[in-house]
């Protein structure tokens, strides 16, 4: 799998950076609110006006489609949008096959709490932290090859918050995907430090005053 590179990436609010992150490594983004981490983010699955490119491995960002590149580098925005009735019609294999044949993502489901039976819920009753655990499966399912994490906890209580970690950690080795993760929690590193490889979670940067620095 390949690692990801901002290469002089900015946005209004932030100096060209440029950063890289190995595939498989887990690296963390902080700041102060409004400082301009999900434009980053945004910046960067190119949903936004920005400068710069992008590269995956050797293929980059202005190589291939926006929704090509999205499938490939996905972004969980901290408010996740859906779009139709239930559940199960934004996993676009469930339209055609049942729930119970679609390993991984019934395995990903039961992991965050959820029987299969999700799947035909409505959005309308969803609450806020199980849209965010669903958002994250969805996003999942897709099979990114590196990931964009915004505020992915948020919502959710320490046992749903852990049961997410875990998720993302074990995609993150399964698939050596590049993640980028923006936290205000200065505990989820050291959280995800604890239940992975040290050696891929070492890194934190934080956005202050326009410019991405390394945290100290
Ligand atoms: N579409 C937009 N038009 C104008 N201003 C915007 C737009 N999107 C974001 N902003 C502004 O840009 C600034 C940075 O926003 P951003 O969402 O990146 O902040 P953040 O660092 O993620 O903050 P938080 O930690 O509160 O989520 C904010 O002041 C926000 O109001």
């Amino acid at each position: 799998m390949a690692g990801l590179r901002l290469d002089a990436i900015g946005h209004r609010l932030l100096a060209p950076v440029g950063l890289t992150l190995a595939a498989g490594e887990m690296v963390f983004l902080s700041g102060p609110s409004g400082s301009g981490k999900s434009l980053l983010l945004r910046a960067i699955a190119d949903l936004d006006p920005n400068t710069g490119e992008v590269w995956l491995g050797d293929e980059a960002r202005s190589s291939m489609t926006p929704p090509h590149w999205r499938r490939r580098v996905g972004l969980l925005p901290a408010e996740s949008f859906w779009w139709a009735e239930s559940v199960g019609k934004h996993f676009p294999v469930t339209k055609t096959a049942t729930a119970s044949a679609l390993p991984p993502m019934v395995d990903w489901l039961a992991q965050l709490g959820f029987d299969p039976d999700v799947l035909n819920w409505s959005i309308a009753r969803l609450s806020t932290g199980e849209r965010q655990r669903l958002a994250l499966v969805r996003l999942l399912a897709q099979k990114p090859e590196a990931l964009l994490l915004d505020e992915a906890t948020a919502n959710l209580d320490p046992a749903g918050r852990g049961r997410v970690e875990t998720l993302v950690d074990t995609y993150r080795r399964n698939v050596r995907a590049a993640v980028l993760w923006v936290s205000h929690d200065p505990e989820q590193r050291q959280r995800l430090a604890e239940i992975s490889d040290v050696q891929s979670i070492g890194r934190s940067y934080v956005i202050r005053d326009g410019r991405l620095e390394p945290e100290s």
